[in-house]
């Protein structure tokens, strides 16, 4: 696959940011080979995602961004520049659930999702065949309900010691602590199975099946302190009706949840989500 950078920008929204930022490439040969904005005029706020053939460019990724910094500086905008050389390394969390994880480590395992995946981490035992046969390191660390802290102590220390700089909470079913939550801003994804903002929390299905909705759904989002209030990176519906069950919801929700996350987990692997406030532009 052809090396490129990607050149992720947001900005107050003025005139002349699209010519300033092509006109820079230009004047060292950069090529682009994707281009996307989008201008919030509600909130005058601009949106940008470059991707820029990286043979094209006579410097580094680092160095693409030190000579940009200037002119980001005089637009007030904030920019990230990414090397798709460098894989980002994505720790995966679990629970007993293995729908949404074993998809995940199948699409990784066939090359489909580009990051590596140092290790999983799980509140219980059940999942450890299924990550070590992917020749993935299962570190199981438990849960005690009446004193939580250890737990995410040892989480915090394995995700230090691996150098995440994301994580996927597969149907990880423990609620994050702020100080785990703010160590990775919009680098923590969950896959929550219910079409957000209904049914946060525990049991969504059960409470769908109490409201009697014609539609259950799945929702990835990015993880912070308020439960199932993070900003929204993508969703997906099913029909039911009233001859399903909970465990039927249970079972039709799966697709949905494994279609959901792993879309949402290549979108911020690809660097297409931009976060604004709780909100997300998605250049998919
Ligand atoms: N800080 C955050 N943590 C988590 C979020 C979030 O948005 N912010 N998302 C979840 C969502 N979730 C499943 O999708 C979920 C929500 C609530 C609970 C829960 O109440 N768990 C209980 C323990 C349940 C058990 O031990 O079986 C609790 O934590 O007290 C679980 C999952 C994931 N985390």
């Amino acid at each position: 696959m052809e090396r490129v950078y990607r050149l992720v920008m947001s900005s107050p929204d003025r005139v002349g940011i699209v010519a300033r930022v092509a006109s820079f490439l230009a004047q060292y040969n950069g090529s682009i080979l994707e281009a996307n904005h989008h201008a919030d005029l509600e909130q005058g706020w601009f949106f940008m995602r470059n991707e820029i053939k990286a043979s094209s460019l006579p410097f580094s990724a680092g160095k693409l961004a030190e000579m940009f910094a200037p002119i980001a500086a005089d637009l007030d905008m904030t920019f990230e520049v990414t090397d798709t050389d460098v894989k980002k390394r994505v720790v995966l969390m679990c629970s007993r659930d293995s729908h949404c994880l074993a998809d995940i480590l199948n699409r990784w395992h066939s090359g489909d999702l580009p990051c590596d995946i140092p290790c999983v981490i799980s509140n219980h035992e059940d999942l450890r065949s299924l990550v070590e046969w992917h020749g993935i390191p299962f570190f199981h660390v438990p849960v005690d309900p009446s004193n939580k802290a250890p737990h995410f102590a040892e989480v915090e220390r394995l995700v230090a010691e691996h150098k995440a700089d994301a994580l996927v909470l597969a149907r990880y079913m423990q609620i994050l602590p702020e100080a785990l939550c703010s160590l990775l801003p919009n680098k923590i994804i969950n896959i929550h199975h219910s079409f957000l903002p209904s049914f946060i929390g525990a049991r969504p299905y059960h409470q769908a099946q109490e409201r009697g909705v014609k539609l259950i759904g799945a929702t990835c989002h990015y993880v912070t302190s308020d439960l199932d209030a993070g900003p929204i990176i993508d969703q997906d519906v099913v029909r039911i009706s009233h001859r399903d069950t909970v465990e039927d919801m249970v079972r039709l929700g799966k697709d949905c949840e494994k279609t959901v996350l792993a879309r949402g987990l290549r979108w911020h692997l690809e660097d297409r989500i931009l976060v604004h406030g709780n909100k997300t532009v998605v250049f998919s």
